[in-house]
């Protein structure tokens, strides 16, 4: 059997091919970055043919760099950024539009006058702008002549991974449980498409995906021969990456938002704290695994933010030298609610804020504030996922671009006032689309196997007080009240 497996990690910013060995250690990577289309403020757009020739375009890379070639790859996964809506002809292949992206909150409109307990019932998930339902909707609406060739079957609905099959296979139009649960349209007791929310978003069936598992094969890649043997939400795959198999575990992904997801079991727990109740994964025809998740819009994208538009960072990890040049950020707090508030707030009106400046304050100030914006908010996140669940974290685990950042990483750990532990394979999110690829190929046979390759990298202790822990949870949230009413 080959001896490698591959992974498409197809993320918000970039895209990523990494090639693991049995142990789950990486032999080969390859990453380019993408457009962000910003035309106009709250709109975010990307091209989807952009992202078709980054993942050939990285695969090739990657291959080649490590020196292998297709056949050495026993099965490739693909994990990918959920809800960014993508339609595309049938008969040529290209995309209808731009991909309107999770961020994007055009369709805020769309919001009122929806049940939000009928939503919640049914697909886990609140009213909101993130999901792909309404942006699905606006296309249809706003294209011209789209709903009538949606009706016909002659155009395609697919969040990432739906394009991406389509692409490698030469044709296949399959979606997995978990991107499936993330479109707000499918029904979490059926795990399939809702005739009703079909009716509510006026979404032809036609145009919609078959759902399978997250771990199958589904066919072969084109001019590779390689079995396309999973596809899995990014989120969902660093919970699997992470090891977090088990009810009660639970972790934290940072890169351009936050999300920390909990492993609840075969059974969806409903939350009443703001979280969203969405499948974690399904194997084959076993069981679904639920997770809850508290989704957090904008964290890394903050710190690119600094970087892009106000031009205060050269890059992104020069955020932890120039945080690092002050001892706090002397009452400065960032909430980075560009796209509205997420979890647990759900705040499409919310608009970022910077409040607390006075001459004083430098490009240092504003930047930890940045940082300690990322922590507040899974601090946020944790606290109602308790409530939720009755589960008091004893140690978060983290992954994702963000956590290269060590002060950063102790910002959380002093904000949430628990151990903070990073894996030595960050990139969790390919892992975990590796790990259910190989296991659906036979590569790996348990998950025993999976959690033996597992070590920690680096632990990070409280060091924060409790009266200080709890000055800046209080004046965190008066900002937090500061952002809504606004947009
Ligand atoms: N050293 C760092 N400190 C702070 N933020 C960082 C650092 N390195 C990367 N980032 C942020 O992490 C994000 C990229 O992480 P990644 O996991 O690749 O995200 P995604 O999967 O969303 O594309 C970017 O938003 C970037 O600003
Ligand atoms: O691409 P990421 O890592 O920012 O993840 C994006 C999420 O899947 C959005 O729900």
């Amino acid at each position: 059997m080959a001896q490698f497996i591959g992974a498409i990690d197809q993320g918000t910013t970039s895209t990523r091919f990494m090639i693991f060995d049995r142990g789950g250690v990486e032999i080969g990577r390859s990453q380019i970055e993408h457009r962000q289309i910003l035309p106009a403020a709250g709109l975010v757009e990307h091209d989807a043919r952009e992202i078709w020739e980054n993942v050939r375009k990285t695969i090739d890379a990657a291959l080649s760099g490590a020196g292998l070639v297709a056949s050495d790859l026993a099965a490739i996964g693909i994990a990918n950024q959920r809800e960014t809506t993508v339609i595309w002809d049938r008969a040529t292949g290209d995309p209808v539009a731009p991909a309107i992206v999770w961020q994007d909150t055009r369709t805020a409109p769309q919001l009122a006058g929806l049940d939000a307990d009928l939503l919640r019932e049914r697909t886990g998930l609140p009213p909101a702008t993130y999901f792909s339902a309404t942006k699905a909707r606006w296309l249809l609406d706003t294209v011209t002549g789209l709903r009538e060739r949606a009706e016909r079957g002659e155009v395609l609905f697919g969040t990432m991974d739906s394009w991406l099959i389509w692409n490698l296979t030469g044709g296949l139009h399959l979606t997995d449980v978990t991107n499936a649960s993330r479109t707000q349209l499918m029904n979490l007791a059926t795990l399939d498409w809702d005739p009703v929310l079909l009716d509510i978003f006026a979404i032809p069936r036609a145009m919609l995906p078959e759902i399978r598992s997250s771990a199958e094969v589904y066919g072969t890649a084109d001019g590779l021969g390689v079995p396309i043997a999973a596809a899995i939400g990014d989120q969902q795959a660093a919970l699997f990456g992470q090891t977090c198999f088990e009810p009660g575990d639970a972790k934290c992904t940072y890169g351009t938002g936050n999300f920390v997801l909990l492993n609840t079991g075969t059974t969806p727990v409903r939350s009443t704290h703001g979280l969203l109740t969405t499948v974690a994964y399904r194997f084959g025809d076993q069981p679904p695994v639920f997770a809850l998740e508290g989704s957090v819009a904008a964290s890394g994208s903050a710190i690119q933010w600094l970087r892009d538009q106000l031009g205060i960072l050269e890059s992104a990890s020069d955020s932890e030298t120039l945080a690092g040049q002050v001892e706090d950020t002397a009452g400065v707090y960032f909430v980075p609610a560009f796209s509205g508030l997420f979890a647990p707030y759900w705040r499409p009106d919310a608009r970022a804020a910077i409040v607390g400046l006075s001459r004083y304050h430098t490009a240092a100030h504003l930047t930890r504030a940045a940082l300690e914006a990322i922590c507040y908010q899974t601090r946020d996140v944790v606290v109602a996922m308790a409530q939720d669940s009755g589960t008091e974290l004893d140690c978060l685990q983290v992954d994702g671009g963000v956590t290269a950042n060590a002060l950063c990483m102790q910002l959380q750990a002093d904000i949430l006032g628990v151990p903070v532990s990073r894996p030595a394979v960050a990139e969790t999110t390919a892992l975990g689309a590796a790990y259910a690829a190989g296991l659906a190929v036979g590569f790996w046979t348990s998950l025993d196997e999976l959690r033996a390759n597992r070590h920690e990298d680096r632990r990070w202790q409280p060091a924060w007080t409790e009266s200080r822990r709890t000055e800046g949870t209080t004046r965190w949230r008066m900002a937090i009240d500061r952002t809504l009413d606004w947009a």
